[in-house]
């Protein structure tokens, strides 16, 4: 797995991949940012660092679902149609804003489906997976890693955003631009320094949710937004509906 977690207020950055067997790589990805002077962190090294700070492992085959131990069986058939497997990852992404106007942002994912031992996806890298800076605003990307990092996606939406533009015409823009140029297809979550905030894709789907003054805006295909206020999207969660 990759995650990436940065820190708008001085641009300190951790991320750490190709991570096996950790539950919660975004959290080891925080403390690389709080614990070194490094930012990313791999593999092996990446493992005796979560040693170093006590993260347990936990078993492989305790993070592998049957649905994703069957897409990927599927995915081995000669007939099968990359695309279509690759179409709802498991990448979880969020960008914040406080009160005083500082923003962040954390990605994790467990990457493309049959990738080369020793690939490292956009996720770990900064400005492709995930970027924060003060000064502009926040950036959470997912889609396919290597034209994300080609267009240096999250980078290029802050750019886009530093140059006057609103986060969804900023999100837009850069994620056409990804489609024309590299032909990559994608979905990133942007919220700017004023707390505007975008949910975009070019991809089929993309499951986002927004908080904001105590409502809950949320959606996966096209054109698609529910809101509700947060309260009764929590009593709804307890009652397991
Ligand atoms: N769905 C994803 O976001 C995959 C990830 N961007 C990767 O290429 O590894």
């Amino acid at each position: 797995m990759d995650a990436i977690i940065m820190d708008g207020k001085n641009l300190d950055s951790g991320a750490v991949s190709a991570v096996k067997c950790i539950a919660n790589p975004i959290k080891l990805a925080r403390l690389v940012m709080e614990k070194t002077k490094h930012m990313l962190l791999t593999d092996h090294g990446a493992h005796l660092f979560a040693q170093a700070m006590a993260i347990p492992e936990v078993p492989g085959e305790k993070l592998i679902t049957e649905r994703s131990r069957e897409r990927w069986k599927k995915n081995l058939e000669p007939d099968s149609n990359p695309e279509e497997f690759q179409k709802d990852l498991g990448t979880v992404g969020a960008v914040a804003i406080d009160s005083e106007g500082n923003v962040a942002c954390a990605t994790s994912t467990g990457g493309l489906s049959n990738k080369l031992i020793g690939r490292v996806g956009d996720t770990a890298c900064i400005g492709s997976g995930g970027y924060a800076d003060n000064h502009f605003g926040a950036t959470s990307t997912t889609g396919h890693g290597e034209s994300i990092m080609k267009v240096v996606l999250a980078r290029l939406i802050l750019y886009h955003m530093e140059q006057g533009m609103s986060p969804e015409v900023a999100a837009d823009t850069a994620l056409d631009y990804m489609k024309t140029r590299v032909g990559g297809l994608g979905g990133v979550i942007v919220v700017n320094k004023a707390g505007e905030w975008a949910a975009r894709f070019s991809t089929k789907q993309m499951s986002w949710a927004t908080v904001e003054d105590d409502n809950l805006h949320y959606g996966i295909y096209a054109g698609e937004k529910h809101t509700k206020p947060v309260d009764e999207a929590l009593a709804t969660e307890r009652e397991g509906l």
